[in-house]
């Protein structure tokens, strides 16, 4: 885990070593401090020198100094490594994330994902600024200050010692169960954003159903175990905290009485007295120090194992080594002895043979829940078939670069996701980058013109979150939009359920007619009346296809496609 965590400092040694380096440089003038007020106890004062203790007043001054100017550095560009670094993880976890499959993402939930990609790196960055310079500080400073105190005075340097075990104990018992607590914050953050994700996200819903005092009873419960698991960490947090502070004083006590002994006999100058009680200040403060990141490096781990586990997520779904990119696709597509299952026990597709002519308009009808959707959805590989082979001008599927596959598949689906921007830029979004004419000659043939002339902003009007600002309608001729942009040999419509006047229908209908024109269509119909001018219509049931022809053979059949049409 420490060789993968100290990769990321790579791009910024530079950054790394200055802050290094001007901690260490503030760690030996800590240690000089104490040494310089013995040395000004002992010999500046007996000589009665005015000028001399102003002149060493002035250079002690200047050398804070110089420490304020390295912990500026430090604090400042220290931190910046540590932003730095959560920067690039916090890209790269973004980039992990728009790349994982489907099948994840069915059983993600979005406010853990947002925690984890806000907070737990948050953290990390705190950590990555501190951690390597902490641990060498620390010993520097520990080894140091006892060097320092040895050379004053052994015996006494002897007896604080002895207490150095029983302070790395506590540090490391605390250590652990603070890691441990952290981990529990963490898991209650990401229900708090689940909770807040979905209630809020879901609010109208929540209206409508009455059901506010229900959430904000769900959301207390939440609220509660958040609290709980901060108590608990608090809780050790005051119990290490009093002892460390106990401990330090402890000795300093006892450094108090026995080398009080020690001056009176005369073994230890004063000088040397307070010089070695400020060393004790200075011997501990490695260990306080750890103390106090015993706060801040559990976290820190704690989000990074998590953030290692989320980049070592498997993409379930991504190009092959040896995949090439897809030419310009005609549109043949076969679908051979192709089966699938969401979950192994449970096959959705079996069977499924079916080729399709580039060109052809292919209409899926079928019982709801007969695998309508799941099919369509192995085209463009956001599953993978789990049996049979998929080939697109007789390419297999895996064979092709999944950009290059997808590039040249345009999605029209039922519930049409819209993004909180303006209209233009949903519009823009079948293909990034088109021109403001291409823009607006999409949603004329999409039959947006008229929506967009009524609109004060037009095509800058903002849709709302999630488009909750258009009607259903509308939203649909945006996808379809989208589509006539992307401008794909392939098409897959999935027909909208819900119910719309006929005029929009009307205008709906238009605007698809016109899309599949010269692309091979596959259009998942709800409305039986909409596909009389499919070339084929495949009927589905339970996973299978159970009858294939036109609309005319089919009703002649008299089979389920009668039936369904009667
Ligand atoms: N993401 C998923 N994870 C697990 N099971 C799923 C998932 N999506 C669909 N299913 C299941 O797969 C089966 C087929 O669903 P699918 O959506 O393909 O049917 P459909 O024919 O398109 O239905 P409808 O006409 O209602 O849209 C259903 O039993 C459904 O419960």
């Amino acid at each position: 885990m420490l060789r993968d965590f100290f990769s990321y400092y790579r791009p910024f040694m530079g950054l790394f070593w200055l802050d290094f380096g001007c901690a260490v440089l503030s760690g030996l003038l800590e240690l000089a401090f104490p040494v310089a007020i013995t040395g000004f106890i002992d010999h500046l004062l007996p000589q009665g020198d005015w000028s001399l203790t102003i002149a060493a007043a002035v250079g002690l001054l200047a050398l804070y100094a110089v420490n304020a100017g390295l912990l500026t550095v430090v604090i400042y560009w220290g931190h910046k490594l540590g932003i730095n670094i959560e920067t690039e993880m916090r890209a790269r976890a973004f980039d992990h994330l728009t790349r994982l499959s489907w099948r994840w993402y069915d059983r993600a939930r979005t406010g853990k994902l947002v925690a984890r990609v806000t907070r737990d790196l948050e953290e990390i960055g705190e950590v990555a600024h501190h951690g390597p310079e902490d641990a060498f500080i620390a010993i520097m400073t520990f080894v140091g200050a006892f060097a320092l105190m040895f050379w004053i005075n052994p015996q006494l340097a002897v007896i604080v010692a002895l207490i150095v075990p029983a302070m790395l104990a506590l540090v490391v018992f605390y250590g652990g169960r603070m890691t441990r607590t952290w981990q529990a914050i963490y898991a209650r953050v990401g229900d708090f954003n689940v909770r807040l994700e979905e209630a809020l996200g879901g609010v109208r819903v929540v209206q409508a159903f009455g059901n506010e005092s229900h959430e904000t009873h769900l959301f207390a419960g939440d609220n509660a175990r958040y609290r709980q698991a901060k108590l608990d960490a608090y809780r050790v947090m005051a119990a290490s905290s009093a002892l460390h502070y106990m401990g330090l004083r402890l000795v300093q006590v006892i450094v108090m009485v026995v080398g009080a002994g020690f001056v009176l006999s005369g073994d230890l100058t004063t000088g040397g007295f307070v010089g070695f009680l400020l060393l004790v200040g200075v011997f501990y403060r490695p260990l306080e120090k750890i103390a106090a990141v015993i706060e801040t490096y559990p976290r820190g781990i704690a989000g990074f194992r998590r953030y290692q586990e989320l980049l070592a997520t498997d993409p379930e779904i991504a190009d092959a080594p040896d995949a090439i990119d897809a030419p310009a696709l005609r549109g043949d597509i076969s679908f051979r002895d192709v089966g699938f299952a969401y979950d192994p026990d449970r096959p959705i597709l079996r069977g499924i043979d079916l080729e399709i002519r580039a060109g052809e308009t292919v209409a899926f009808v079928g019982h709801s829940g007969a695998g309508k959707t799941t099919l369509l959805a192995l085209l463009p590989r956001f599953y993978e078939a789990t049996q049979g082979q998929i080939t697109v001008d007789g390419l297999p599927l895996s064979q092709m670069r999944l950009n290059s596959l997808r590039r040249q598949i345009g999605l029209v689906s039922q519930d049409v996701f819209l993004f909180g921007g303006t209209l233009r830029e949903n519009i823009a979004y079948g293909r990034l980058g088109a021109s403001d004419e291409e823009i607006r000659q999409a949603a004329a043939q999409a039959q947006l013109s008229s929506l967009i002339a009524t609109l004060p902003d037009g095509l800058e009007t903002v849709v709302g979150e999630r488009g909750v600002m258009l009607s259903g309608g509308q939203k649909q001729r945006v996808a379809i939009a989208r589509a006539f942009l992307k401008n794909p040999p392939i098409l897959i419509l999935d027909e909208a359920t819900s119910a719309l006047d006929s005029q929009t229908e009307r205008e709906i209908q238009t605007a698809l007619d016109a899309l599949a024109v010269g692309r091979t269509t596959l259009v998942i119909a709800h409305r039986l009346g909409t596909i009389r001018n499919a070339d084929r219509i495949v009927v589905m049931q339970d996973g299978q296809i159970a009858e294939i022809g036109s609309h005319a053979q089919l009703l002649a059949r008299k089979g389920i496609y009668a039936a369904l049409a009667a």
